[in-house]
């Protein structure tokens, strides 16, 4: 699904308004009515809420949701509106609210007032229309709730943040969400690393915007579903045979940090890949034979062996960064041209020696944290323009790039960025990252294509750690080894 500018969001409203047709109005209240479906299946009737209410479009969401909820057994509903005086839709909103719902104009009751703990407030102040950061009493009244409790949940933008003008954002100054009802596409803003986290979870809801508008708009973002994944999966055939699903290299480990290349490595073989070989360190042999009995293993020098029998490679989980290795790592950057996932030490030796982006190829996927990002990049810290800054670096170098966080951008040599929300924070521990490059190193061995290896990799990696969620009852308790067991259930969930 394509991620549009907020001009373009502005342009799929009005063609929809002119070609579905439907009156403006009438938009508004479908988007409400999703609004409600969502109210319905996650907010308890009984709790109170406040839906605080600007002068906009997005006042007039937040209207027309009121009215719905109080229609559908919400009964304890407070409206703060900013004024009585606003857009069209929101006007005709206001006159349909009916006066059984408390009305107030919003003035220092979030300042004075006591709020019950289980409060719901519905943040529906600004959408896509703002066009500035907030100042004077908006400012405050987003500080004042932000240091409220109960849920948080902001109507297709969380208020202080501005679409898609990244730069722009003052983070102090938005309501900080926990969940985010967008409207029919995720907005930059709520998927970029900068900002993704004042959305909380984001929700895209379909309030059926016309689809020819989507088709024919340009954009170089796109954000990929759960519901995407189930065509990139290639059946394994019955009469195949070990040699059809790849070998897979994977130069990883030291005596101090093997569990990092045995979780790759356990994931690499899970992924599917038929054969796997792991080049490590000689003491650790013992440790591998019996954690991964299905590994075949190769003694670590200082020069890379031949390689031809390869299909894909992983280098960096738990490798080191000692002299050896980085020589070995060097060769290995010169002298293969297939696919290859670089990842942990790898990219530290890779930051720390720069002249070996010059060997860089499409072929190449590095898969930094955001500390190693900021390495590799040579950044103090990552600000607004990391994202643009990944992406120079992509193209300069000709190299693909995932940038991994709660929510993980792709970023293709050529500059397009796709996002990706399919973790959970089970994800959050060590361990996590080994996981995914064993996934997509194992998927490239398999023959599937840079970008579905990407995709599906960070599916597998973000629906298992779902199922040991479940399986365990918390996110707190699960470790990757939890993880990798559920590689198989994941495969089947799509
Ligand atoms: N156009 C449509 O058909 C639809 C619009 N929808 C809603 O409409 C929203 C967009 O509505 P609007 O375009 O009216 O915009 P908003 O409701 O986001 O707010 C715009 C108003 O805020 C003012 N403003 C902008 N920045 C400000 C600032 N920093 N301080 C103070 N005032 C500021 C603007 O002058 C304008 O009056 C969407 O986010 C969505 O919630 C939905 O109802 C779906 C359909
Ligand atoms: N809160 C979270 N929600 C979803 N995914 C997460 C979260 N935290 C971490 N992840 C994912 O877990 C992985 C962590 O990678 P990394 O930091 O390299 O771990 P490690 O090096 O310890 O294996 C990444 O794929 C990241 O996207
Ligand atoms: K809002």
């Amino acid at each position: 699904m394509k991620i549009l500018s907020i001009s373009q969001t502005q342009a799929a409203d009005r063609y929809t308004i002119e070609h579905e047709p439907i009156a403006s109005l009438d938009l508004m209240e479908r988007a409400a009515q999703a609004l409600l479906v969502w109210f319905l299946q996650n907010i308890d009737p009984a709790r109170p809420i406040v839906l605080l209410c600007g002068k906009g479009n997005n006042g007039g969401d937040g209207l027309a949701l009121a009215r719905l909820l109080r229609a559908n057994g919400y009964w304890d509903l407070r409206v703060f509106l900013v004024d009585h005086k606003g857009s069209p839709d929101f006007e005709a909103n206001l006159d349909r609210l009916g006066k059984d719902i408390l009305q107030e104009l919003l003035q220092d009751q979030l300042k004075q007032e006591h709020f019950p703990a289980d409060i719901v407030w519905v943040d529906a102040l600004f959408g896509s229309g703002l066009s500035r950061v907030l100042e004077g009493r908006y400012a405050e009244w987003i500080y004042q709730i932000n240091e409220r409790s109960g849920t948080k949940v902001s109507i297709d933008l969380p208020s202080g943040l501005m679409g898609d003008a990244i730069a722009q954002t003052d983070l102090l100054r938005v309501f900080k969400a926990d969940y985010t009802l967008t409207f029919q596409y995720p907005k930059l803003a709520l998927v970029h690393p900068y900002t993704a986290a004042l959305a909380g979870q984001l929700e895209v809801l379909d309030i059926g915007l016309h689809p020819d508008y989507l088709q024919s708009a340009e954009s170089s973002y796109s954000w990929m579903s759960l519901a995407d994944i189930q065509s990139i999966i290639k059946p394994r055939k019955k009469h195949s045979y070990k040699g059809d699903y790849g070998h897979a290299y994977l130069l990883a480990g030291s005596p101090n940090t093997m569990g990092a290349a045995l979780i790759a490595a356990e994931a690499c073989a899970r992924s599917g890949a038929g054969l796997l070989s792991l080049n490590t360190a000689k003491e650790t042999f013992r440790a591998c034979n019996s954690r991964l009995p299905e590994l075949m293993l190769q003694e670590r020098s200082s020069h890379a062996p031949n390689l031809e029998a390869y299909k894909a490679i992983l280098c960096g989980p738990g490798l080191g960064q000692d002299e050896g290795v980085n020589s070995l790592l060097a060769e290995l950057l010169q002298n293969w041209q297939g696919p290859m996932v670089l990842d942990a030490d790898a990219l530290n030796l890779i930051a720390k020696n720069p002249s070996y982006l010059e060997w860089a190829n499409e072929n190449w996927i590095l898969t930094p944290h955001p500390g190693e990002f900021k390495r590799l990049l040579g950044l103090n810290q990552l600000g607004p323009d990391q994202l643009d800054l990944g992406i120079e670096y992509c193209r300069k170098h000709q190299l693909n790039l995932l940038l991994k966080g709660s929510i993980s951008v792709f970023i293709e040599s050529d500059g397009h960025c796709t996002f990706y929300d399919f973790g959970t924070s089970a994800l959050a521990k060590g361990g996590s990252g080994d996981l995914l490059a064993g996934l997509i190193c194992g998927l490239l061995a398999q023959g599937y294509t840079i970008k579905d290896s990407v995709s599906l990799g960070l599916a597998l990696q973000g629906r298992a750690a779902q199922l040991a969620e479940r399986e365990l009852g918390s996110a707190h308790a699960v470790l990757s080894s939890d993880i990798l067991k559920q590689i198989g259930k994941a495969y089947a969930s799509f």
